[in-house]
């Protein structure tokens, strides 16, 4: 029996939306937000920025004309209604698997997608560079931006606007304002457009919308040189497509203000008050486990919360990301000393030195991967002033699903080159409450980088507080130097290793800028030392522990190449990469064999 026949199953191109009549299109809006919402509710994703998009992508791809016309998303998470409408209906039950759909746009999987990376307020100046591209060349291609209320929170989001703005070049932006990021969006631009051009709080000026919308030439966006149409109600798709086709025949700069409710469609996600159910994690395999185990982003929290009960100094800051990095408890018992800054990680670094300045002791807390956009800021505005900042810096090395533009890989090499930067890699979770509260009495700048997951059920070999790294067991043929998670793999590889007959120190190294002496001084006396990280082989700690050794033997590097790594469960990724017990091993075990082949070849 042939399945029934949707009218979903039979959009294979955006051109096949054009002839579909009102009613067809609604049926459609409903099948492809069930379509998602089941998906997702099976593998995980990012539920409500797509359920809040399904008219905008349907009327975006009923007036432009994709690829030829460009649709550039800001930060990307929001593109499953893009992709089911592009030729992907048939994959979409493979997102976010290893292998299959990105939970972004791919330039691999259509020509229809441009931006890959997930990082925010980006598309404005995509936008510019094609825009004045087409110019140039006179082709009669139209550039739009979709640009989410919390990613025009982020500093690169006004440069984009303030240079398509100047040149006065014919493209597109349309906010997409729901009013958050995972939180309510802080410094809401479209707030500032509503009440600048009208005088009126933005809740008012959606009353506007149903008088349609009207060229706005004053306001925030005009005084960048931008026209402005809207606010309309994102979800009635005939006023969306009127309006975006009244800004396709505008030759200026135009902002199109859409305003759509995150979540739209499905109660539990519109309910959610704390991020409208943004993400949704996988349906864990295994049964709810009571207590909850413990993850490296719940130990901090906890400790965080601690060190702030103890010292009225300690402020924390997140760029719009309060649940994911853990400060939703915090907030809720110290409001005045919880500061969302939005989508802005360099501002979040150099505003965290200004506290620290100014006397507080201020906790950046932020994931691995964004923290990189600000290494300028924690470069030259915390480092060089040695200002006492510590950096929570969550999600670091290989996080799972959200692919390339999510894994925290480089913040071990790049954090390691900051002068008078100590760098902790906890390996437990009180080694993470240890390291926190002895960062918070240090007068530079500090970071703690800790993976996302849990911690491990029980410590191996706790370690005596302070900053030295630790002798986990005695050996003499090799040496591992661990870093944070790694530990463990690192121990289990020490144990396969000892099966063969070869004597295997394992240290953990705790704190990997600087490295400590006593661990260092200890490697000198093996034949051979491993550095095992998860974070790039070259540049990172491995580097300088090859540095700190130098003269004597030159250590193993496992750790990530330099590339970017796919999607995947984050397990099985380290396995691939050889950052498991097996793939430890077996790399010691190859330069043990060809130390030994070297030694016959010699004699
Ligand atoms: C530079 C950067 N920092 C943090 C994030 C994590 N992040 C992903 S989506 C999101 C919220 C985006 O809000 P908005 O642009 O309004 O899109 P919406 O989800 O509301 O559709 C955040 C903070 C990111 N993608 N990029
Ligand atoms: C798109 C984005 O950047 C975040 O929503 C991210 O997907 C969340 O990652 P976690 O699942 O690690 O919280
Ligand atoms: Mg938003």
């Amino acid at each position: 029996m042939t399945e029934t026949t949707t009218l979903l199953d039979t959009i294979r191109t955006p051109q096949d939306l054009r002839d579909l009549t009102a009613d067809e299109l609604t049926a459609l809006a409903g099948e492809i937000r069930d379509e998602i919402i089941q998906i997702v509710s099976e593998r995980g994703g990012h539920l409500s920025p797509n359920l809040g998009v399904v008219e905008l992508t349907i009327a975006l791809h009923r007036v432009f004309d994709s690829p030829q016309d460009v649709l550039l998303w800001d930060t990307g998470h929001q593109t499953y209604v893009h992709k089911l409408l592009t030729g992907r209906r048939d994959a979409f039950a493979t997102l976010r698997r290893p292998g299959g759909l990105s939970g972004f746009p791919s330039q691999e999987e259509s020509e229809h997608d441009w931006i890959e990376n997930s990082h925010a307020s980006t598309a404005l100046s995509y936008a510019h560079g094609m825009a004045e591209a087409f110019e140039s060349s006179d082709a009669a291609r139209r550039v739009v931006a979709i640009v989410g209320d919390g990613a025009l929170t982020g500093g690169l989001a006004y440069e984009g606007l303030a240079n398509i703005g100047a040149r006065g070049l014919p493209v597109v932006a349309v906010l997409n304002d729901n009013g958050r990021s995972y939180a309510p969006t802080v410094s809401r631009l479209s707030v500032v457009e509503a009440e600048t051009s009208n005088c009126r709080p933005l809740i008012r000026a959606r009353e506007r919308h149903a008088a349609g919308p009207s060229a706005n030439p004053s306001g925030f966006f005009g005084a960048l040189g931008w026209a402005y149409l809207g606010p309309v109600d994102g979800h009635d798709l005939t006023t969306v497509e009127q309006t975006l086709r009244a800004a396709a025949q505008m030759s200026e700069p135009v902002v199109v203000h859409v305003v759509t409710k995150k979540g739209r469609g499905h109660v539990a996600a519109e309910r959610d008050e704390e991020k409208r159910m943004h993400d949704v994690a996988p349906p864990s395999s295994s049964p709810p486990s009571d207590p909850r185990p413990e993850t490296y982003t719940r130990v901090f929290s906890s400790a965080l919360i601690d060190a702030a009960a103890r010292d009225s100094r300690v402020h924390v800051i997140t760029a719009a990301m309060p649940g994911s990095v853990g400060l939703l408890e915090f907030e809720r018992r110290f409001p005045a000393r919880m500061h969302d800054v939005g989508l802005a990680e360099q501002h979040a670094v150099t505003a965290a030195v200004g506290m620290a300045w100014a006397g507080l002791r201020p906790v950046v807390a932020v994931f691995s991967t964004f923290l990189m956009r600000a290494f300028d800021q924690i470069n030259l505005d915390a480092g060089l002033h040695g200002a006492p900042v510590v950096f929570a810096v969550d999600r670091a090395g290989i996080t799972g699903s959200d692919g390339p533009s999510h894994h925290g890989l480089w913040d071990l090499a790049l954090l390691t080159k900051v002068p008078g930067l100590t760098v902790f890699a906890p390996s437990s979770g009180s080694e993470l409450r240890q390291m926190l509260g002895f960062a918070l009495t240090l007068d530079g700048p500090t970071v703690i980088r800790y993976p996302k997951g849990t911690v491990p059920s029980q410590d191996i070999d706790p370690a005596p507080t302070g900053r030295s790294a630790r002798r986990v067991r005695a050996g003499e043929d090799v040496c591992l130097l661990a870093v944070g998670r790694m530990l463990g793999p690192a121990a289990e590889a020490a144990d396969l290793l000892r099966t063969d007959g070869v004597a295997t120190t394992v240290w953990d190294l705790r704190c990997v800028a600087p490295l400590d002496p006593t661990a260092i001084a200890d490697a000198r006396s093996y034949p051979l030392v491993a550095v095992v990280e998860d974070g790039l082989a070259v540049g990172g700690v491995a580097s300088a522990v090859a540095a700190a050794l130098s003269g004597t033997t030159a250590p193993l590097h496992i750790g990530v190449p330099c590339a970017y790594q796919p999607q995947g469960e984050t397990d099985v990724l380290l396995a691939d990469l050889g950052l498991d017990a097996r793939g430890i091993a077996a790399r010691v075990r190859g330069a043990l064999d060809r130390t030994n082949r070297g030694a016959h070849a010699v004699r």
